[in-house]
């Protein structure tokens, strides 16, 4: 993810969020160009920006900040997306960490929390593979052991990502999986555990007590355990991701956010509501299905791609 050139991680952003922002430089910039920007056309823009999921709060304060750069002046396409680009980075720049878990304890737990399908499994193995190819010796945890096709697609992950792989058979006691995958790996000396998670049990409730018991159980043997809760979002889903991360982010002990599909949908801009709503950080983001489409989570970057900017700002 890290070592990729810069401009070819750029490039993907730009094309992974190629659909958000057409929606946001068609809809919203589209309409302020060459008229000096005035109140009317600042709350029509917030209009816009809430109709591309940015939320009313963040909408009101990336207007208001548009506003300040913008007030009085005729301004060029360009010269509203970088205002654009700036108010957003600015909202962004607070919710932004990066995910590194090769500078911390050994072996470092990851567990991954979030609702099936949201792209668990597979960022589990991208971040696996990434792993191994820096030369970390990795564990892959099928934590989500009622499910024998969930198993089975997160060990082809594990193997095509030279990453040992633990599971049990189905139905087992994910948080037994968790405690002995743990000590064998602080036995065999591993950098990085990776732990697959239930996404859906028969109630809210079942799945946030089995996520409890795994982390308890860690705790048992290091208190510092899990180093990293990644509670993965599919920003297809759009506002509802806003709900899932309420349920996860109040009770799993989630200390940062990753948001998968932003490729798939063009309200990539739900990202923002969700940044301003969670405690935890956004670490990496989704921008396509390839491994490098992974990326840690750049928030100027972020923002220039969804307005529509080509470079990085560079001059380039
Ligand atoms: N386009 C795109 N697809 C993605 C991205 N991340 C994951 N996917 C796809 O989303 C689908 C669901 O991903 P999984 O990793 O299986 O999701 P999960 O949360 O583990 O779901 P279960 O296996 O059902 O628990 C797969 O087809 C992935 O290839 C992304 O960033 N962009």
């Amino acid at each position: 993810m890290t070592d990729q050139p810069k401009k070819g991680w750029f490039a993907r952003l730009t094309e992974g969020l190629s659909k958000s922002s057409r929606q946001i430089t068609e809809e919203v910039v589209g309409a302020f160009v060459k008229q000096p920007l005035d109140t009317a056309a600042l709350e029509a823009l917030e209009e816009q920006l809430i109709e591309a999921d940015l939320g009313p709060a963040a909408a009101a304060r990336i207007a208001a900040r548009i506003g300040e750069l913008r007030f009085g002046k005729a301004s060029d396409d360009r010269e509203i997306k970088e205002a654009l680009a700036q108010a957003v980075a600015e909202e962004l720049k607070p919710n932004e960490a990066s995910f590194d878990p090769l500078s911390g304890p050994k072996p470092f737990v990851v567990l991954f929390v979030g609702v099936n399908g949201s792209g668990k499994t597979t960022t589990l193995g991208k971040i696996a593979a990434d792993l191994t190819r820096k030369g970390a010796k990795v564990m892959v945890v099928a934590g989500d052991t009622f499910r024998a096709a969930a198993v089975g697609q997160l060990r082809i992950w594990a193997e095509r990502a030279g990453a040992d792989f633990e599971s049990r058979s189905d139905g087992a006691d994910a948080a037994g999986l968790a405690y002995d995958a743990y000590e064998k790996a602080r036995a065999e000396n591993y950098d990085v555990v990776l732990i697959d998670t239930a996404g859906r049990l028969q109630n809210k409730q079942a799945l946030m007590d089995e996520l409890l018991k795994i982390i308890r159980v860690l705790k048992k043997i290091d208190p510092e355990a899990p180093h990293e809760v990644l509670l993965v979002l599919d920003a297809t889903v759009g506002r509802n991701a806003l709900a899932q991360e309420q349920i996860f982010g109040r009770t799993a002990y989630v200390s940062g956010l990753v948001m998968t599909k932003l490729d798939g949908t063009s309200r990539g801009g739900v990202l923002v509501p969700v940044a301003n709503a969670s405690d935890a950080p956004i670490k990496l983001i989704g921008v396509g299905e390839g491994i490098e489409d992974l990326q840690p989570f750049d928030a100027r970057a972020f923002a220039r791609s969804l307005a529509g900017l080509e470079d990085e700002g560079t001059g380039r």
